[in-house]
Order: structure tokens, then C-alpha cells, then sequence
């Protein structure tokens, strides 16, 4: 655990090689107080006046008539994703009733994105500009202007293969390479294709397009489809790899940066990252001039970590230097609570941001001027050998560092402190190795193959996936009984799967509790699986919480403990319903999921994930039914749709992964941990500095040979 002692300070180099000219005032704190609407209209209009993209607004929109498909590269914060789609709307690419798509990687930067958007276009949220991120849609008949995610466009896809309400698509931060990205420029172009093939007469998407409103006027006067203009943007691209790609695509660099960033290294490596973020942002809290300071940390357990310590070594400073306010920012933190952070600082105070790399690209966050950032990231990384995919800590890209900080300089100019030598920022790679070389690909060989693309091999993927993977994620599909023995999609499970918003597990997981008669239970785990933290515990209280906590415990597991927590949620809501009405109802339930230690926000996320995916199944024809308390069902029937994440105790305590060998301990929040069950299933497997197997339940051994033949049944994996 990293301390500090006070007085301690980080030497840094500054390297400022921008020779930016001056620069006009940034956005101030202190000027809030007189921030009436008019003023801050006045202000926005302003800002995006001198935004470097404005001065080739011109040019952008005649470069996209003129290409279907454009590469742009610009520095952060030029501009590029809260302009370019409002130039194309007034540039006329709306008129015919088309839908100008922007793709994000993160969910966050959607939302946030979308919000100012709409602001700066003087409309609500929902109207002319909007959001669509899984679980969650802001728009309506009106939107003009749609942010969602990657993942989003591509569910979208498989509804409307020619993705016929889309004038143009943006696909933003495309360096960042996530699969979703990948399987997208690969489908785009082959929609651009079709796109420009199709005819009224023979195109499969009229019936679904004659549906719309104003639709019919997308087909232009010959009455084909118009085609689809495809930008594909970033601050840190490889512009030529991209361009090679889309066929030898013109690409357009933005030049210009609104606000130098300075950037600094600390003069040695830093053994302890922790405590080398802990010294830099008290160092600038107490050295440096006004603004707020974002911290990129590798995840939701070092945020948490040095949240603590932030306030601990606060507390012993003047009053007069305690006026700093931290706000943690991680995916799975409640999204008011992840939204809290864009509200600027009361005056005098100072922010300090806690986040992961959610906050890396896209998003501005208000006040920000200061960055720190240590240098690592948390990557999802597969290995087709043993087939399991964990999380874990690596060095990253330059890309990614640009990104980073980027963060700053964005209302006025700023400092980014990062946390290692120069020297090693030289040796770092340019990018970030693609998702798709380091990642199970079993959902996106499902989304694909619903799609009809059956080889996935020779899909036009920008980069092949490693084979073994791909091998490797169409066996599990395959033994999930998704594909046929041809890698087709099998029918009615493969289809049903695919339908579903899911990764094929949980997917799997619903299907088959229809069978065992436990499909209410299973629609409740698999809901409070999708959102992660339902626990939240405030580091001062950890010893209160856990006979709180323990109320909710089931002995056979997390998966059960969370029905329970579910269930017992409802029946206060539904008591509370009756005795209060709904509004004071909710209101009260907030109140209990703070005595109870769980994370209210997260809670009602599983609730409307529960709702959404109730309705998915319901709509698949899928038997509803609920095994009441016989609890023995559901856990046969996670042993039967986690087969491949099951594990035996062995005789030192820990755990071996039967599919492939690997140990792995129990996580310290799982409620098994200390009871040690024999043989266990679990949800997923994290990486640290060890293996954590994490929300765990108990099964019979003997389960596996029953329930999962085509994978157990001739193995004697318990020697
Ligand atoms: N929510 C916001 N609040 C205040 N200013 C904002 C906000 N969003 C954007 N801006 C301003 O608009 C500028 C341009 O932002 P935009 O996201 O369009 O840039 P970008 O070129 O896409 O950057 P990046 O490559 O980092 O995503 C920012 O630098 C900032 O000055």
C-alpha cells in the first residue's frame, strides 16, 4: 500500500515541443456564476468558432460529396467529433431523410458526446441529436444526429443488413481497434457494396424500408439506394493502413491543436505507480495553478485504492488546502454516478478525476487541465490455448498516451504528468495491438454467422484474426450447440443466441433455463451479472457492511446470493408500492440499497436489463416459468451453460480450471471464498497478480458428465 510522506515530490522533465502561437483564455470555473443560458450559448457558439476543424468546415463537407469513403485525421480536441456531424447535417446530408450514425467505443463517450452535441445545436437530448448504447436508446422519429456505440451499429446490422436509414456513418476512434470496430469496417464496406448494387426491385431492405416515414426518399431518382458515405476519424491513426484498406481511401488531416499541452516525464521509473499518482496529484494540488486533474489508473481496485489515500493524506493539510473533491470514474460505477464528474467544481474547489481509460478518448471533461497518467492500461487478453480470456495490466501505446493527453488542453492549456521517463515513452509501441488478435471471438463469429457470413477466415477483416482463436471460439460455439458440424448456425439455438443481446454463455444460459424451468431465476442472475458491481462499500465501513452483506448470502454461491438480493429488492419495492405509491416507493428503495450496501443505480440497471431481456425472450416464444426455492435446478443449470468454467478445489486451496489446467484462487468478494466447495462453475476469471475466478457457485462434480457430455463425458478430470 503506497504512503506518503509529506513533502514528497516528483522531479519531471518537460519536453513542450509545442510550438503553439498564444492562445485566448480558456473556459474558467470561476466563471460560472454568471452563467446564464444566453451567456453560455454565446460562449459555445464562440468555442466552436475557434476550434481548429471550423476554418475547413467548407472543405470536410465538399471532401465527403466527393468520397464515399474518407479518412480524417485531426489532434484531440480539434474538433472532429462534436463538428464534423453537425457540418454534414447543414451540409445538406439529412435532406433525404438519412440518419448521420457516429460510432463510439465507449459508452460513456456516447452519452457525453451526444449531450453537448445537442446543447450546442440549442435542441433536446432525444430530438434532432441523439444516444444509442445497448440498453439505453435517446432517440426518436426527429434524430438526426445518432452517437452509439460500436456494438450498437453492428446489433443494428443484423435487423437492416444495408443499414438503409444511414446517410453517413462515422466511425470515431477508430485507432483504438476494438473488435467491435473491426467487424464493423468489415461489414461497412460490404454494405457500401450492396448499397451501391441495389435497386428498388431487388433490394430485400425495401419492404423494411417502405415502413419508414419519410424512407422512400432515400432511393435516389434512379431508384437505387443512395450509397453510404463511410468517415472513418481519429486524433492517432494509421492513415495509410486505413486508406489501403477502404481501396486506396483519401484521407484529410485537420491540422492544429485549440491548446498546447505540456508534457512531462518523471526523471526515473517509478517502482510504485500508485504512490508515484498519489505524490503528482498532491503536488499539483498544492503547486499548481487553478484546474481540475484527471488520473488514469488500471481499474475500479487501485481507483478505490487511491481514493482512500487521497482522502486519508488530505485530511492532514491546512483546511485552507482541502478543498479537493475526488470522483472515481469506471465503467461499472452507476452511470449518475459516472456523469457526476462533468458537473464543474463548486469555485475554489479542485476536481480530481479517478478514471480508467473510459476517459481516454472522446470525452471532454469540463475543468480538466491537468493529466496523470501512469502509463498502464487493463486489456482484455485471450489465450487460445487454454481458451480463457482474463484482464490483464500492460504498458501502453503511444497512441493511447496521445490520447491521454489529449484530456487536457481542451478549454484552455494544460499539463500532462506521466509517470515514466522519456526514454521509455520512445520504446512503447504506436498502437494498440487490435482486440481481435487478443480476444474470445466466439460472440463475434455468432454476430457474423447471424449475418450469414459463415466463413470467418476469409471474412475482409483489416487484420486476421489469429486461426487458433478462431478455432478455438468455434469449438465453444460449437459445444454450446450454436453452430452445426458445417459452422453454420444451428437452428433454433444458434438463431435464438444470436437474437440476444448477450455474450453466447449467458445466452445460452436463458435458453436452456427455459428447459429446466427456472427461466425467471436465470433472467435475474444473468441481469445482475451484466452489471458488475451490485455491492458498493465505502472503504470506512467495510466491517458494518459484511453482516449487512451476509443477510443476502446463499451458501451455494454469488449467483444465488444475487437473486436474493434481487428478490428481496422487489418485494420491498412492491410493499412499499402499495403502502406509498411508486414515486416514494423508489425513493425509499434508494434508502435500503444505501443500509443494505448496494449500489442503487446499479440495481435499477439490472432491473431495466431484466425488463429488456424478459421482452427479448418473450418475444422468442421462450417458457417462462420459476423454480420458486428449489435452487438445485438453476445451479444445474449454470453447471450445464458455464461447463467450460468449471473448476476443482485442489488439495493447497486453490482452484484448477478443468478445461485447460489453469489455478486460480476464489475472488475476496465472492461468498464462497471462504467455504471452499469442491467443485465450482464460475463467471469469469480476472487477472491480476494472481487469478481470481470471480462470482462463483457450487456444483456437483458429477453434474459435468451429465449436463455437458459433449465435453466432460469421456474425461476423468479429476485425477
Ligand atoms: N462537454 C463539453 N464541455 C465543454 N467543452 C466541450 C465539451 N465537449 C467538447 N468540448 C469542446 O469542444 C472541443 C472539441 O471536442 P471534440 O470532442 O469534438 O474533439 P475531437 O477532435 O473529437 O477530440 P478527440 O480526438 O480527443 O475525441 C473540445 O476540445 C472542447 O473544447
Amino acid at each position: 500500500m503506497p504512503s506518503m510522506a509529506t513533502g514528497d515530490r516528483k522531479n519531471f522533465n518537460s519536453n513542450n515541443n509545442n510550438n503553439h502561437p498564444q492562445f485566448k483564455s480558456g473556459v474558467n470555473n470561476a466563471d460560472n456564476k454568471f452563467d446564464d443560458s444566453f451567456v453560455r450559448r454565446k460562449k459555445i457558439e464562440q468555442q466552436r468558432r475557434s476550434l481548429p476543424i471550423a476554418s475547413v468546415e467548407k472543405r470536410l463537407v465538399e471532401e465527403v460529396r466527393k468520397n464515399d469513403t474518407l479518412i480524417i485525421v485531426g489532434e484531440t480536441g480539434s474538433g472532429k467529433t462534436t463538428q464534423l456531424p453537425q457540418y454534414l447535417y447543414n451540409g445538406g446530408f439529412c435532406q433525404n431523410g438519412g440518419i448521420i450514425g457516429i460510432t463510439q467505443p465507449r459508452r460513456v463517450a456516447a452519452v457525453t458526446v451526444a449531450k453537448r452535441v445537442a446543447e450546442e445545436c440549442g435542441v433536446e437530448l432525444g430530438q434532432k441529436v441523439g444516444y444509442s448504447i445497448r440498453f439505453e436508446d435517446m432517440t426518436s422519429t426527429s434524430t438526426k444526429i445518432k452517437y452509439m456505440t460500436d456494438g450498437l451499429l453492428l446489433r443494428e446490422a443484423l435487423l437492416d443488413p444495408k443499414l438503409s436509414k444511414y446517410s453517413v456513418i462515422v466511425v470515431d476512434e477508430a485507432h483504438e481497434r476494438t473488435v467491435q470496430t473491426d467487424v464493423l469496417l468489415g461489414l461497412l464496406k460490404g454494405v457500401q457494396k450492396k448499397r451501391t448494387q441495389s435497386s428498388i426491385g431487388s433490394s430485400n431492405s425495401y419492404d423494411h424500408m417502405k415502413k419508414g416515414n419519410n424512407e422512400k426518399e432515400r432511393f435516389n431518382e434512379a431508384g437505387k439506394l443512395n450509397p453510404l458515405k463511410l468517415i472513418i476519424m481519429s486524433a492517432s491513426l494509421d492513415a495509410r493502413g486505413f486508406s489501403e484498406y477502404f481501396g486506396g481511401a483519401k484521407a484529410v488531416h485537420v491540422m492544429g491543436r485549440q491548446f498546447p499541452v505540456d508534457i512531462l516525464y518523471t526523471a526515473q521509473p517509478e517502482t510504485d505507480c500508485l504512490d508515484a499518482a498519489l505524490v503528482t496529484i498532491f503536488q499539483i494540488h498544492l503547486e499548481e495553478g487553478p484546474g481540475d486533474i484527471l488520473v488514469f489508473l488500471s481499474g475500479q481496485e487501485e481507483i478505490e485504492s487511491i481514493e482512500g489515500l487521497v482522502r486519508e493524506n488530505l485530511k492532514k493539510l491546512p483546511e485552507a488546502n482541502q478543498k479537493l473533491l475526488i470522483f472515481p470514474l469506471f465503467s461499472s460505477l452507476p452511470s449518475e454516478k459516472q456523469m457526476k464528474v462533468f458537473t464543474p467544481a463548486p469555485v475554489g474547489f479542485r476536481k480530481v478525476i479517478l478514471a480508467t481509460n473510459i476517459a481516454e478518448t472522446s470525452v471532454t471533461i469540463p475543468g480538466v487541465k491537468y493529466v496523470i497518467d501512469p502509463g498502464l492500461v487493463k486489456v482484455r487478453s485471450y489465450s487460445p490455448d487454454s481458451g480463457i480470456e482474463s484482464l490483464i495490466v500492460v504498458k501502453t501505446s503511444k497512441a493511447q498516451a496521445l490520447q491521454r493527453s489529449g484530456r487536457a488542453g481542451r478549454e484552455g492549456p494544460g499539463k500532462c504528468f506521466r509517470l515514466y521517463p522519456e526514454s521509455r515513452f520512445e520504446g512503447l509501441d504506436d498502437s494498440t495491438v487490435p482486440e481481435i488478435k487478443r480476444c474470445n471471438l466466439s460472440n463475434v463469429i455468432l454476430q457474423l454467422s447471424a449475418l450469414g457470413v459463415d466463413d470467418i477466415i476469409g471474412f475482409d477483416f483489416m487484420e486476421k484474426p489469429d486461426r487458433m482463436a478462431v478455432i478455438r471460439s468455434l469449438e465453444l460455439l460449437y459445444l454450446l450447440g450454436a453452430l452445426t458440424d458445417e459452422k453454420k448456425l444451428s437452428d433454433p439455438i444458434g438463431q435464438q443466441m444470436a437474437r440476444l443481446p448477450l455474450e453466447p454463455n449467458d445466452s445460452k444460459a436463458l435458453i436452456l433455463a427455459s428447459q429446466f424451468d427456472c427461466l425467471e431465476e436465470m433472467l435475474i442472475v444473468v441481469s445482475m451479472l451484466s452489471v458488475e458491481s451490485i455491492f458498493y462499500v465505502p472503504r470506512d465501513k467495510l466491517e458494518e457492511s459484511r453482516t449487512v452483506i451476509k443477510s443476502f448470502s446463499s451458501p451455494e454461491g454469488d449467483h444465488l446470493t444475487l437473486l436474493n438480493v434481487y428478490r428481496a429488492s422487489v418485494e420491498f419495492l412492491e410493499k412499499n408500492k402499495t403502502e406509498n405509491g411508486s414515486d416514494k416507493a423508489e425513493k425509499n428503495l434508494r434508502k435500503w440499497c444505501k443500509d443494505n450496501f448496494i449500489n442503487s443505480r446499479s440495481l435499477k440497471h439490472a432491473r431495466d436489463i431484466y425488463n429488456q431481456i424478459r421482452e427479448n425472450v418473450e418475444r422468442m416464444g421462450l417458457k417462462i416459468s420459476s423454480c420458486g426455492d428449489d435452487t438445485l435446478q438453476l445451479r444445474r443449470c449454470l453447471a450445464a451453460s458455464y461447463f467450460l468454467n468449471a473448476a476443482l478445489k485442489q488439495p493447497d486451496g486453490t482452484y484448477r480450471v478443468l478445461a485447460n489446467g489453469q489455478i486460480a484462487e476464489i475472488h475476496p468478494t465472492s461468498v464462497l471464498r471462504r467455504t471452499k466447495a469442491e467443485c465450482i462453475i464460475f463467471y469469469n476469471l480476472v487477472q491480476t497478480t494472481r487469478n481470481y475466478v470471480r462470482n462463483v457457485t457450487r456444483i456437483d462434480y458429477l453434474w459435468l458428465a451429465e449436463l455437458a457430455p459433449q465435453c466432460y463425458a469421456l474425461k476423468d478430470d479429476k485425477s
